[in-house]
């Protein structure tokens, strides 16, 4: 059906059973009807919710992205005097194509390089213990308490 078409509100009140559930949500007319058994919030509310403009029901609830997204695709048309609005004015994150998958996430990666050993701490981890080792072996040497 023609996404455009704008509808009266007595024109949706005339859809307010389950075999054809209509309901408004941000000025768009949804047909439901097909979607009631597969509701996650259960048919009983989309029911009780035919006919009527439920805009602060379903943002009271917290509905996801995914679920705003959903409303595109029983988008049925518009009430009549919603002014349609313009994609940058429009806070609900509406796809406007019938489902987008959401975009990739860019993964950054970097390395962190460790600042590679100063030459000196090399002398330092191994020729100052030697040099230790040496003057202590030299100093048994002279006091006779080393016979080599
Ligand atoms: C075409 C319109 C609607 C669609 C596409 C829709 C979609 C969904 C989805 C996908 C969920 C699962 C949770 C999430 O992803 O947010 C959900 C949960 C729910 N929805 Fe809807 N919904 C619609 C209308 C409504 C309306 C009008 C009401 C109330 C008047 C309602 C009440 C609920 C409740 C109570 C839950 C369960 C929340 C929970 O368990 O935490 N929904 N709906």
């Amino acid at each position: 059906m023609d996404k455009e078409i704008v509808f009266t509100l007595s024109q949706i009140t005339q859809h307010k059973s389950k075999q054809d559930c209509w309901i408004i949500i941000h000025g768009r007319v949804l047909d439901v009807t097909k979607f009631l058994e597969e509701h996650p919030g259960g048919e009983e509310v989309l029911i009780d919710s035919a006919g009527k403009d439920v805009t602060k029901e379903f943002e009271d609830i917290g509905h996801s992205k995914a679920a705003k997204n959903l409303l595109l695709k029983y988008q049925v048309g518009y009430i009549q005097g919603y002014k349609i609005p313009d994609e940058s004015e429009l806070d609900l994150n509406l796809v406007t194509d019938s489902f987008k998958e959401p975009k990739a996430k860019e993964m950054k990666a970097f390395v962190i390089k460790e600042d590679p050993q100063p030459k000196y701490m090399i002398f330092v981890e191994y020729f100052v213990p030697f040099l230790v080792a040496a003057f202590f072996l030299y100093y048994r040497y002279l006091t006779g308490n080393l016979q080599l």
